[in-house]
């Protein structure tokens, strides 16, 4: 605490040295101690500055509200602990709590003073307050001595390290001394430290990160003004009017040719955008002599939309390029199902001669890329034959129905002639048994005839031997 109150009165000639190497403090003699840093809030910001801390050889103490809550976010190296002990640890305590709890933490004034204070809030909006945050908090710590920075840096890019995009961090404060050594701290945490001069300028610093996004929206509008225009022309020129014109259905050239025809319109209208700013800006100090005179407001803002009309145009080039090397591909897939078409077409006897004809179209048409709507055509027609084919095939199949039919009536006819033929055999034989049974009857009555015969004789024989006797007698 001393070391650090006599480093902001700038006693010590390497005030800065003293606060990041403190070698009588901390760690072994003869190597560098590790400084303390503090941070107040527990959130995603604060975890993020703690891990970057940790990294670059800083000890971290983290004021909590519920430090045993709080400290399973943290590795275990981390200190986190109450608001007053974390304060009491570090000589430069980090904020990241948002600003409408600044207020809540007015209670440890006391131990803040003389302390540097870092502000690394945002907003939401632009002129959200009267103030900037950074000023509220001065006026709500007087004796502490508060800098505003790190806001632009978000907590993923803090954690995962600054990349060539994000490595701008703009710091200011009223203390030279306190900004100084924000300033090399920003530096060892692998950042490009921007001075910024007094507090006034916190609220600059806080509107950059909301101007980031700012600035591409009239841009961005245009990107998607002109690919709805570009898109609504190509749909009516190529697909609405072959439909409305000649009944022609090219609907399935809206997700790729009809995209593709809008993507280098957009990129290039937004690259010709690009340039046209700086042209007119030329005709403009031209027409009025100077190049000190204001531009009109409008120019102005277009001017400074440059830079993101040319790259939103570079980025609908390169999607215009990945489209241009998909379509071959496309066509290459048809052309694939269309061999495979013909060649199931080509064993009908008699269509070879249509079908080399028709290849030969598509080989045509393939060269004059042009020309894909014949090839539609050329399917269509093979199409129908497959419903030709398909048709004469249900007549075959109609006629192998009746074929069938047809073979079973004969063996059934052939059933019949043979059970005839049982009947006739039936039939003779009944005849038979049925003069059997004559025979059998004449028979029979020959047989009693034969008897009667046998028995006329027999009466007769007794007559004539009665009458015998009689005459005898
Ligand atoms: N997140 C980001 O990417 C960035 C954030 N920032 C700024 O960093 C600050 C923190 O952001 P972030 O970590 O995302 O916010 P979070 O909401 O995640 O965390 C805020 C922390 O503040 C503490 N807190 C909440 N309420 C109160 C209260 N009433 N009194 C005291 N402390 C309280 C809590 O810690 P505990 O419960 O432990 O006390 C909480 O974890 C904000 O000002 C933000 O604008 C700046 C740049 C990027
Ligand atoms: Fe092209």
């Amino acid at each position: 605490m001393m070391e650090a109150i006599s480093m902001l009165s700038g006693s010590s000639p390497s005030s800065k040295d003293t606060f990041l190497f403190d070698s009588t403090k901390n760690g072994p003699k003869g190597a560098p101690a590790r400084p303390v840093v503090a941070i107040l809030g527990s959130g995603d910001f604060a975890r993020s500055l703690a891990l970057r801390l940790l990294r670059c050889g800083y000890r971290v103490a983290v004021g909590s509200r519920q430090p045993r809550r709080a400290a399973d976010s943290f590795p275990h190296v981390v200190d986190v602990t109450h608001h007053e002990d974390a304060i009491a640890k570090a000589d430069v305590v980090f904020l990241a709590v948002r600003r409408e709890h600044y207020a809540s933490l007015w209670g440890l004034r006391h131990l803040l003073a003389a302390k540097v204070l870092v502000d690394v809030s945002n907003n939401s909006r632009p002129n959200q307050y009267p103030e900037s945050n950074a000023e509220y908090l001065a006026s709500l710590f007087p004796d502490s001595l508060v800098v505003k920075g790190f806001n632009v840096i978000s907590s993923w890019a803090m954690q995962s390290g600054p990349r060539e995009a994000s490595r701008k961090v703009y710091i200011c404060g009223d203390s030279v001394e306190a900004r100084g050594q924000v300033l090399d701290l920003a530096r060892r945490l692998n950042f490009e430290p921007v001075d910024m001069g007094a507090l006034c300028s916190a609220r600059d610093i806080e509107d950059t990160p909301l101007r980031l996004f700012g600035a591409w929206r009239g841009p961005v509008l245009a990107a998607v003004g002109l690919s709805v225009l570009f898109f609504a022309y190509s749909f009516t020129r190529d697909v609405l009017h072959p439909y409305v014109h000649s009944r022609r259905s090219d609907f399935y050239k809206i997700p790729v040719e009809v995209v593709n025809r809008t993507l280098p319109g957009a990129a290039l209208t937004l690259l010709a955008l690009a340039y046209l700013a700086g042209l007119l800006a030329a005709a403009h100090q031209l027409y009025h002599g100077t190049k000190y005179r204001r531009f009109p407001a409008w120019l102005e803002g277009w001017m400074q939309s440059r830079k993101q009309l040319g790259l939103l145009g570079f980025f609908l080039a390169c999607v215009h390029v990945l489209y241009s090397l998909c379509l071959p591909l496309r066509r290459s897939e048809r052309y694939q199902l269309l061999n495979t078409a013909f060649q199931q077409v080509l064993p009908c006897p008699g269509g070879v001669t249509l079908n080399a004809k028709v290849l030969n179209d598509i080989a045509a048409q393939y060269t004059a890329l042009d020309r894909i709507s014949a090839r539609y055509t050329a399917l269509d027609r093979i199409s129908a034959r497959y419903t030709a084919l398909d048709r004469i095939a249900a007549r075959y199949t109609a006629s192998d129905r009746i074929a069938a039919r047809y073979t079973a009536l004969d063996r059934i006819a052939v059933r019949y002639t043979a059970s005839d033929r049982i009947a006739a055999g039936y039939s003779v034989l009944n005849h038979i048994a049925e003069q059997c049974m004559v025979l059998n009857h004449t028979a029979t009555k020959y047989k009693a005839f034969n008897h009667i015969t046998v028995w006329y004789m027999a009466l007769t024989l007794s007559h004539i031997s009665t009458r015998r006797d009689t005459s005898v007698i």
